[in-house]
């Protein structure tokens, strides 16, 4: 029942055969909206130039033909024109057609990555990026997309103007040597069918070399950068990384070498066979132009115009071809831009009111995928509204994963989550995450300004200076922040400009892991006022002071939230108004600490476990709660 009303997610890899026609009209339909004058212009430029050959062809038989009968002056000055007019295309129509290409071409590229990452966008859930499959047809996806559609106009009007010489030059030899013309043109089947079959092989490679340089380019950016710079200099890696770039790149040419060898191959026979065609040609018309069948005006026109055929023809089919290799990879593009959502959205979502009564996660079954061991295995909890509830489990016991299902990143696999009684499968993912604020605990760092790391947690506020500081100010970084040397807009990165579009050099400044902790402490407080905060392991790396500052900070700003912290510091969790245990997929024990205590279970053995990791066999003076406090106010 709850499925009725939704949009299943389908897989990528299920890929509907679509229609040469469909991908045409799409690529096609994508150059007339991003680019309609340019389009137009460059496709009239390209079909009017594929006339010129020929023309030039017969302007230049007539004058040959009128210099030997001795025609009168004035009846070469035409085909004199007409030969100066084609020259003049021909010098002038491929500028103005590269030109115009370049306009398609950046028009196209804007508008098919906005496309692209509109649709990787509309996933709900995090399932697609971490299929590798779905990635590789990504990054093929964002390299042709920009250009595809582009290079299949241009591969189809380039065939349209082949086809246009070959036809002109066909009706010339036609007229000069019907039998010729049919040779030639049979001669010609075998080079469409070599063609078609290296255009697949070829589209294939591509997909391939990108396949191996997504490897590639992990292995090279870790070589370069800063983070995993420390570890690769200390554990002596370098050469190790360097050894497995070069291996993935041999990988790569090894596939390329193999089809331009075999491409060779092909074509190296295919040319041998247009030569013994048009050696008999020539040898055809020498016989004629001996007999007096053919003047000799008409031996040029036919040798033209069994080059032009030839040469026209074989270009029509390695456009032909051009154009089902471009097909074929503008099928990933469109892959990608109409896969179905990850997760099944409601057609008519249920809106979501604010939280009045619970959060409630019922008969709870999660695993990543069938292949992997279930995490949750029929946990029911609950989080009522106005209260903080505590999360401690073992590491692995799943916790992160609980989170992950509130946000609806996935679904259960059985069971429901319920706000207020409506399953999250009935709502907008987008409707329900503007209403909770979280701290992950592998939170992001953007390579932005102060500002904009704490401002990203809500853009409504991102030039809201003030609310910033505070936010900051809460997280205990607001001094910090306003020391470095451009205050909040300096850049925290070392890597990059602060404007990709200017080179002026002001110095980012980095900041230390516990800070990191606190700038991303300060973007979840951005998000004040949701409806349920999500604090995933606020404290990890923070120092002694510093964690007890920021859980006084944490304490203050759930009152009367309806929370959800999790912690392994079991020291900050004890005030929450309940603590839920998971262990083995489900919740162990639950209570408020003193219950828990009391009951002497899983909690009380894992509090008792940490508190007297830090009594053990010391007799530690006692420190004055004031001398805590002065310190962590330092
Ligand atoms: N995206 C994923 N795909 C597959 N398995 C995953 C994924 N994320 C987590 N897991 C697995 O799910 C299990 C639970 O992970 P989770 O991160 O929820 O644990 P946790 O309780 O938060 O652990 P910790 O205390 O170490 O942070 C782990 O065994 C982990 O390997």
């Amino acid at each position: 029942m709850r499925t009725r009303g939704r949009r299943r997610p389908g897989s990528s890899e299920q890929a509907h055969t679509r229609s040469a026609y469909r991908r045409v009209t799409t690529a096609i339909g994508l150059c007339a909206t991003a680019a309609p004058w340019a389009s137009a212009g460059y496709a009239a430029i390209t079909l009017v130039s594929g006339l010129v050959p020929v023309l030039v062809a017969w302007m230049t038989k007539l004058l040959i033909d009128g210099l030997t009968h001795h025609a009168e002056i004035r009846t070469l000055l035409g085909p004199a024109l007409g030969y100066v007019l084609a020259a003049t295309v021909v010098g002038l129509g491929p500028l103005a057609a590269r030109y115009l290409r370049g306009v398609v071409d950046r028009e196209v590229g804007l508008l098919s990555q906005d496309r692209l990452f509109t649709a990787v966008g509309r996933h709900p859930g995090l399932g697609r990026l971490e299929q590798p499959a779905f990635l590789d047809r990504l990054r093929v996806a964002q390299e042709v997309g920009k250009t595809v559609a582009g290079q299949l106009a241009d591969a189809a009007l380039a065939a349209g103007k082949s086809l246009v010489t070959v036809a002109g030059f066909l009706v010339s030899l036609v007229a000069l040597s019907p039998l010729m013309a049919v040779v030639v043109l049979v001669a010609g089947v075998p080079s469409l069918v070599a063609q078609l079959a290296l255009s697949r092989e070829q589209a294939r490679a591509v997909f391939e070399v990108s396949r191996i340089e997504r490897r590639e380019d992990f292995y090279a950016r870790l070589i370069a950068t800063p983070t995993a710079a420390k570890e690769i200099r200390l554990f002596g890696i370098g050469d190790f990384l360097r050894a497995r770039v070069l291996a993935e790149r041999r990988a790569a040419n090894a596939v390329t070498q193999s089809v331009d060898a075999h491409q060779t191959k092909v074509q190296s026979l295919l040319e041998l066979l247009a030569s013994l065609v048009s050696g008999a040609g020539l040898v055809w018309a020498v016989f004629a132009a001996h007999d007096g069948t053919l003047t000799v005006g008409g031996v040029t026109m036919f040798v033209a115009a069994v080059d032009g055929v030839q040469s026209s023809l074989g270009t029509l089919l390695i456009q032909l071809a051009a154009s089902q290799r471009a097909l074929l990879m503008f099928d990933h593009y469109l892959e990608v831009v109409e896969a179905e959502p990850d997760l099944p959205v409601a057609a008519e979502p249920v809106p979501l009111a604010p939280l009045c009564h619970a959060i409630e996660l019922r008969d709870v079954w999660f695993r990543y995928s069938p292949d992997h061991d279930w995490v949750l295995r029929g946990l029911n909890l609950c989080i009522p509204c106005g209260q903080s509830l505590a999360l401690v489990g073992l590491n692995g016991a799943g916790k992160s994963t609980l989170v992950k299902l509130l946000c609806r990143f996935y679904d259960p696999t059985h069971g429901t989550v319920l706000w207020d009684g409506v399953d999250l499968r009935d709502v907008d993912p987008a409707e329900l995450r503007e209403r909770i604020s979280t701290l992950f605990q592998d939170f992001q760092h953007y390579d932005m300004t102060a500002a904009e790391n704490i401002g990203l947690g809500d853009l409504r506020l991102l030039d809201e200076r003030h609310q910033i500081e505070v936010a900051a100010g809460k997280a205990g970084l607001h001094e910090k922040l306003a020391r470095l040397p451009q205050g909040y807009d300096t850049m925290l990165s070392r890597t990059f400009h602060h404007d990709s579009r200017s080179s002026e050099h002001r110095s980012g400044a980095l900041l230390s892991g516990g800070e990191h902790q606190r700038l991303a402490l300060a973007r979840a407080f951005l998000r004040e006022g949701r409806d349920l905060t999500i604090l995933d392991e606020p404290s990890a790396g923070l120092d002694a002071a510093s964690e007890h500052e920021i859980h006084r900070s944490i304490t203050r700003h759930r009152a009367g939230r309806t929370s959800l912290l999790i912690s392994h510091r079991l020291g900050a969790v004890r005030d929450a108004d309940r603590i839920a245990v998971l262990g083995d997929g489900r919740v162990m024990e639950e209570g408020s600490h003193m219950e828990l205590m009391r009951a002497g279970g899983e909690y009380a053995r894992l509090f008792t476990l940490q508190a007297d990791g830090y009594r053990q066999g010391h007799a530690e003076p006692a420190v004055p709660t004031h001398a805590v406090e002065a310190a962590a106010d330092r």
